[in-house]
């Protein structure tokens, strides 16, 4: 159970030494990448900060050029920052030489290529072993924890098979079977599922997250796609040429863009897939009839999605219940509340002269 931290961390390209640190102080001042990459310079990370709790999925997404990989690579050590710190467990990685950063990143953490990067000469086994024979782990070891972590990602079975013989979810399964195996805190996945179909990709997700609820390893995730991100982050990073322009959940991001760019971002998103229940419940107010009154009408969880809420409002006649594993009632949900927030919760209410009429 680990804990990761940026601290003011970045990533400048220059040719002189001297440019990237007078590039920093440009940047601290307000200076854009734009005004520092006519001089030949890159900001390729501006002031980074984040942390990552034990258990926890951090998704970084940005469109092609806003510094995910370059972040990524700090946080393995194999790029060092310009400025800034990166703590493991409290640990400053920056401070490290580069023995000591070698067996970190051998030993606790564990990276998911886009392109599944297996051995094609070596079988399945060998292949989620790799990570482990690197450690100098014994053999027989080795080859009982890869199959165990094949197990764990759906791959039982498959031990002897070449690379070749699998499909490309399959061949990602054992990408993440080679990364559990090593049995490392820390997961960096770096565009893992972009390469895969939609539909397996969807799998690959689910996977990660059935996995996730009882490793709770600390993943860094890194996607251009927002609704991977939506599905898998506790907490999602934006980047924007270097910065990170907002950090906070899915709900957070899609109800309250920081600024245009990430509001024109999210708004092709399905709103009623990401945001939960628990977005939109009132406090449990005492007029909606409940178990105690003989009300049987079905109930959701906080975690039920707005789609899957939306088909029981439409068959209950007073507002929904929202209930916890025990079935006491923690909030609910009315059905006029629910249709504006799925259509747009910003607009208001509209006066309209019928209801006069009515009274
Ligand atoms: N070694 C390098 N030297 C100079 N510039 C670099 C270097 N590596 C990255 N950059 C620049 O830093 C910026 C961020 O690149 P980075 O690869 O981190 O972005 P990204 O969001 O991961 O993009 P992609 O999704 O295309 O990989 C880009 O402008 C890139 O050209």
């Amino acid at each position: 159970m680990s804990t990761l931290q940026a601290e003011h961390v970045y990533k400048v390209f220059a040719r002189r030494p001297g440019d990237r640190a007078a590039a920093v102080r440009a940047l601290e001042r307000g200076a854009d990448r734009d005004e520092l990459r006519a001089d030949g310079t890159t900001a390729a990370v501006i002031d980074a900060s984040f942390r990552v709790e034990p258990g926890e999925i951090f998704v970084v997404m940005g469109l092609s050029g806003s510094g995910k990989s370059t972040l990524l690579r700090m946080l393995n050590g194999l790029l060092e920052p310009t400025a800034g710190r990166i703590l493991f467990d409290g640990e400053d990685l920056t401070a490290l030489g580069a023995r000591e950063m070698r067996h970190v990143r051998s030993t606790r953490i564990s990276m998911v290529f886009q392109h599944f990067a297996l051995f094609p000469h070596r079988d399945v086994l060998a292949n989620a072993a790799y990570g482990l024979e690197v450690q100098g782990v014994p053999r027989a070891e080795r080859e009982r924890r890869a199959a165990e972590a094949l197990t764990l990602c759906g791959l039982g079975g498959w031990e002897k098979s070449w690379p070749d013989e699998l499909s490309g979810g399959m061949q990602q399964r054992v990408g993440l079977a080679r990364a559990l195996a090593t049995d490392a805190d820390l997961l960096l996945m770096d565009e893992s599922f972009s390469a895969l179909d939609p539909l397996i990709r969807r799998d690959m997700q689910d996977q990660l997250l059935e996995l996730q609820r009882t490793l709770k390893k600390t993943i860094v995730f890194i996607t251009h796609d927002l609704n991977e991100a939506m599905r898998l982050g506790d907490s999602i990073a934006v980047m924007r040429d270097g910065r990170i322009v907002q950090q906070g959940t899915a709900e957070d991001i899609l109800t309250r863009p920081a600024d245009d760019y990430v509001a024109s971002f999210v708004q092709d998103v399905d709103r009623s897939r990401v945001l939960t229940a628990d977005a939109v419940m009132d406090d449990a107010p005492e007029d909606v009839p409940d178990g105690a009154d003989g009300c049987t009408c079905p109930t959701v969880s906080a975690d039920t999605p707005l789609a899957d809420l939306c088909a029981v409002s439409a068959r209950v006649p007073h507002a929904v219940n929202v209930t916890d594993a025990e079935g006491a009632v923690v909030g609910s949900v009315p059905q006029d509340r629910l249709v504006a927030f799925i259509g747009d919760e910003q607009r208001p209410p509209m006066a309209c002269a019928c209801a006069e009429v009515a009274a």
